[in-house]
């Protein structure tokens, strides 16, 4: 933050160094990252004598990738807090001595009385707190206008709280014990003074050990600057690290997103300033990139030469009830395609990165996403749900919602083909296609593969050759899969093909709940680990692709495609997937 010396920035290698870790669980050999360091884990880490090599509680080895750089010994990072160093320095240690006496950690939530703090914010943190990820020093603040007492605040929280199905044993305890960390602080937004007021309520909390404050603003986009500017001059921390977490929307356009970054970095560093997109803290997001540089039946059919088109694809079975009022302002486009499923394809498309460190990973999306063309009206359609009723039930128009206008064009659903102008995906077709108030809740990328040439079982398959392709899917929600269909021989004596699925079903290979993308993410940002929020040339790229069609879809005020609440969307989405010779994957019976 500007009050905030140079030194107060994080050094970002050593920490996320040490905090990205690699698991071999017992055989069959798989490799997993595993990134969390509980407090437990550090004290064991401490423990061991091997510095890469730590044994989990359950027995596996975690090991430290042997491509960190400037690795610090662990006994150093100890003496090191313990005699006192630069900022710099004592960023690096606070982040590391998770479980020691000389940090503390401090988590505001900037616009506490809203529905993200309570639907994904407090959950999460309690469940990290649940699992022994905080650190043993830590306060949570609740910052908003709303009057609250400290007591209120619990109260509010508590009945946002669930304890994981796999694991219940004392819920009840661990919930209040995490609810005595949590305070409220009443402020507005614009004051430098409330947010001062907050400043010595922290310092009380932190008790003098090195103080680390981390503020996350859960609040509408307007009022992020006003918020950043008072907590940097008189909230941030004086002697450990500050960061922010920003939840999107990053601005509507190209413009609006550089004059926000603009604003931000008038107060903080683009290292203290964590963008996030939840879709990167998902289970299955994080698990591309291991199915894909992890596993040589992938990797080198990674490219225009095995695969004919990638779709990603969201759909929401409800509409924008109750979010009206912002959505209009935005659409589909912005609140899903832009963010969440261009992340995905950056992902998905990028080059090998040279090491898991969040700059190199990085790096690789913002290249493929300059690789790419900005989309063109005519690669794109536009929806907007209706009303429909079915079994007697009537379900509402997108326009009937009283915080939206009833001439409002906004597309509650858009379909689009994107292109990657590089070597490796020449020519293939990358569709994306989001809508709200469709037939199901589901997010999933789909990677169609090319024929076999020469198949020598082409007469088996009947006239219909595109159904007997390989095709990878990741189910990202619900009920997290990986399945990749595959030809095989009907048994019996004669030659029938049949499609079948390989299938990573996670309930059924996994007892554990899978956690919440937002308790990822808020571990990463407690960690300083950066690789998972959207750095800001990756944000002016990603603008950059969508800025011209959504002036053009506003400028001509393009008439969406009108589709029944429920349904499957418009048809137009068809015809634009055909004219690439796509056939939608999520649309055939056998899925
Ligand atoms: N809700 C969700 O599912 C998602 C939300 N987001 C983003 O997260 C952020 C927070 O979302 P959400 O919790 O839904 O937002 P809310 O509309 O619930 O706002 C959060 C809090 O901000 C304060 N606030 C609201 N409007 C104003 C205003 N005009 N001026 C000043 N203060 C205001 C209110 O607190 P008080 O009046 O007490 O000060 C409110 O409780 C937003 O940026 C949103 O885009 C992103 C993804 C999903
Ligand atoms: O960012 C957003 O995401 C949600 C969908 O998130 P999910 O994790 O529940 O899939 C979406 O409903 C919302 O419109 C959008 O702003």
């Amino acid at each position: 933050m500007a009050a905030l010396s140079s030194s107060t920035a994080l050094s970002s290698s050593s920490v996320n160094g040490l905090h990205q870790r690699i698991a071999f669980s017992s055989p069959p050999s798989f490799l997993l990252p595993q990134r969390f360091l509980s407090a437990k884990l550090s004290l064991q880490c401490r423990r061991n004598s091997h510095p890469n090599m730590v044994l989990m509680e359950d027995g596996a080895a975690v090991t430290r990738p042997t491509h960190v750089k400037n690795e610090t010994p662990l006994n150093e990072l100890n003496e090191r807090l313990v005699l006192g160093t630069s900022l710099e320095e004592s960023n690096d240690a606070a982040g590391f001595d998770m479980n020691g006496d000389e940090s503390t950690v401090s988590i505001t939530v900037v616009g506490a009385s809203g529905d993200l703090a309570k639907k994904k914010i407090f959950p999460a943190l309690f469940a990290l707190y649940y699992e022994g990820f905080l650190p043993k020093h830590f306060t949570i603040f609740g910052y908003a206008r709303s009057k609250m007492t400290d007591a209120e605040l619990r109260n509010m929280v508590s009945r946002t709280l669930t304890c994981r199905i796999d694991k219940r044993e004392n819920c009840d305890e661990k919930m209040d014990e995490f609810l005595k960390r949590c305070f409220y602080h009443s402020g507005q937004y614009d004051s430098q003074e409330n947010f001062a007021a907050l400043d010595k309520k922290l310092m009380a909390h932190e008790g003098g050990r090195v103080s680390n404050r981390l503020f996350y603003l859960s609040i509408p986009p307007n009022i992020f600057i006003d918020a950043v500017r008072c907590a940097s001059s008189s909230a941030s921390s004086g002697n450990g690290w500050t960061r922010v977490i920003v939840e999107k929307p990053f601005g509507r356009d190209s413009e609006s997103s550089a004059a926000m970054t603009k604003s931000l970095k008038q107060y903080l560093k683009e290292d203290q300033i964590f963008r996030i997109d939840h879709y990167l803290g998902k289970e299955l997001v994080e698990n591309l990139s291991v199915l894909r540089f992890s596993n040589l039946i992938f990797e080198p059919l990674w490219s225009r030469q095995y695969i004919r088109n990638v779709q990603l694809i969201f759909s929401e079975d409800f509409g924008t009830e109750g979010r009206g009022g912002y959505f209009d302002h935005y659409g589909i486009i912005r609140d899903i395609m832009q963010n969440h499923l261009l992340q995905i394809l950056a992902l998905f498309a990028m080059e090998t990165p040279v090491s898991l460190d969040a700059e190199d990973t990085r790096n690789e999306k913002v290249k493929v996403l300059r690789s790419m063309r900005p989309l063109r009206l005519e690669d794109v359609v536009t929806g907007q749900y209706k009303s429909h009723t079915k079994g007697g039930v009537s379900y509402p128009a997108y326009t009937d919602d009283k915080t939206v206008s009833k001439d409002s064009l906004t597309p509650t659903f858009a379909a689009a083909a994107l292109f990657i102008d590089n070597a490796r995906w020449d020519g293939v077709p990358f569709l994306m296609k989001a809508g709200k108030a469709l037939h199901t809740r589901r997010t999933e990328i789909r990677v169609q593969f090319r024929h076999v040439p020469g198949n020598l079982y082409n007469r088996n398959f009947g006239t219909d050759l595109d159904r007997a392709t390989n095709e990878l899917v990741l189910r990202v929600q619900p009920d997290e899969a990986i399945y990749l269909k595959i030809n095989n021989k009907v048994p019996g004596l004669g030659m029938r093909l049949d499609r079948s699925h390989l299938n990573l079903h996670y309930a059924a290979r996994y007892s554990k709940e899978i956690p919440d993308a937002y308790e990822r993410l808020l571990l990463d940002a407690i960690e300083g680990e950066r690789r998972l929020f959207i750095r800001s040339d990756e944000l002016d790229a990603a603008w950059a692709l969508f800025t011209p069609l959504l002036k053009e879809l506003e400028e001509k005020k393009i008439i969406p495609e009108y589709y029944p609440y429920g349904s499957r969307g418009p048809v137009g989405a068809h015809y634009l997937a055909a004219r690439y010779n796509v056939r939608w994957g999520d649309l055939g019976v056998e899925q």
